[in-house]
């Protein structure tokens, strides 16, 4: 009998309550299968706390977190709380959420399903290969900087400050050096060190500890010609290690190297094993509630949990074998689908991965 493990819930806003459902299934299907146990428990968190409880991140949510092994994360945001002042802003609660539960890392893996290349942009011979994975510094930089108004000269000014500290970075790198090494044993650190004193320490730290890795062929790389490498050569990537907004940015983008953000998972991890996991996309608002979005970034979300936090090695590959299946089958949610009429919606694809599980 395996050790009850608690996963604290945290649906969200948007599309992140449909997703989440869906995912709930497989942990569901997991338990019958493999005889693992889960505890669920769900927390308020985002737009939705805030209308029910006047915070995006109330402490009971937090505490929540804290208790469990793990956190499954749906997203959280929307038009309905844009204006509202920062501390009652969904995007606030996930920000703090990342600082109080230490989580620095973010891994978000982009992988090409074959089959897939058809719903990407790019030319299927572009992507012949590609497999990459996006190392994000996740609790420092400028969205947790000090952030301010002040009259100007010439006006309202406003400030957005980005910091980073010698331990920040070279945490985060050290990981990224040991996660190159289960791979490709290729890193490329992306900063903008023409140009930011915070880019240029980074660069220092990555140096600094290439030495001890000496078997890691490290490359440096400018985030904007990043930015275009991703499109032009996007196999010869492997890991790639960088500051919080580029890449948050940068994950975005290599999404569409896989067909949709709809396909992205991710795990915020810190020291020990204990991660946050969710879909890197977000609350997709402009889709909300017509039951069609992709929950396969969050099933894959789920995986990535079994794997990382949980150790469930044979959990993990039997969802990601179960999305590969579906997709050969050829069952397409609509952001993935090449002819939009035969695209299915979020259940359905759901219970496709569900059934599929063996
Ligand atoms: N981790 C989180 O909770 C995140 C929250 N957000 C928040 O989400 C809200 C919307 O932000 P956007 O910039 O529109 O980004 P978004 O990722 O929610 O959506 C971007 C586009 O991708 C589509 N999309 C996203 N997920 C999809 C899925 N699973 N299946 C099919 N299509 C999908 C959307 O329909 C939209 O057209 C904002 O309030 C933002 O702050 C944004 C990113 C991450
Ligand atoms: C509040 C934002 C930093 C959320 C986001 O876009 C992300 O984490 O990917
Ligand atoms: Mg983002």
């Amino acid at each position: 009998m395996s050790e009850v493990k608690k996963i604290a819930v945290l649906a969200g806003d948007g599309i992140g309550p449909e997703v989440v459902a869906e995912a709930e299934k497989v942990l569901k299907r997991t338990e019958e299968l493999f005889g693992y146990k889960f505890e669920t428990a769900h927390g308020l968190f985002g737009g939705i706390a805030i209308d029910e409880k006047g915070t995006p991140l109330p402490e009971e949510t937090l505490e929540l977190c804290k208790g469990a092994d793990a956190v499954l994360l749906g997203a959280v945001g929307g038009p309905k709380w844009d204006n509202n002042p920062k501390e009652l802003r969904p995007e606030t609660g996930l920000l703090g959420i990342r600082k109080a539960l230490g989580l620095f890392s973010n891994i978000r893996p982009a992988t090409v399903f074959d089959c897939l290349k058809e719903a990407s942009t790019l030319k299927p011979e572009v992507l012949e290969g590609t497999d990459l994975i996006v190392v994000r510094e996740l609790t420092g930089g400028i969205y947790f900087g000090d952030k301010f108004r002040r009259e100007g000269v010439q006006g309202q000014e406003a400030v957005d400050t980005c910091v980073y500290n010698v331990t920040e970075i070279d945490r985060i790198v050290r990981q990224a050096f040991d996660i190159a090494r289960t791979r490709r044993r290729k890193l490329a650190s992306v900063d903008k060190a023409n140009v930011l004193e915070t880019s240029r320490l980074w660069r220092e730290v990555v140096n600094g500890i290439a030495p001890e890795y000496p078997d890691v062929e490290v490359e440096h790389v400018l985030v904007d010609n990043c930015a275009m490498q991703l499109l032009r050569r996007p196999s010869s990537f492997d890991v790639i290690v960088t500051e919080n907004m580029f890449g948050d940015i940068l994950s975005d983008e290599a999404a569409m190297l896989t067909g949709s953000i709809g396909m992205l998972s991710s795990a915020s991890l810190g020291e020990g094993s204990f991660g946050l996991y969710e879909p890197v996309h977000g609350s997709a608002p402009d889709i909300a509630g017509q039951g069609i979005s992709n929950p396969i970034a969050t099933i894959l979300s789920v995986a990535l949990m079994f794997r990382l936090t949980f150790g469930y090695e044979d959990a993990a590959a039997s969802i990601e074998e179960a999305v590969k299946n579906v997709l050969d089958a050829g069952h397409r949610t609509g952001d993935i689908a090449v002819d939009k009429n035969s695209a299915i919606g979020t259940t359905v694809m759901g219970d496709l991965i569900v059934a599929a599980m063996k």
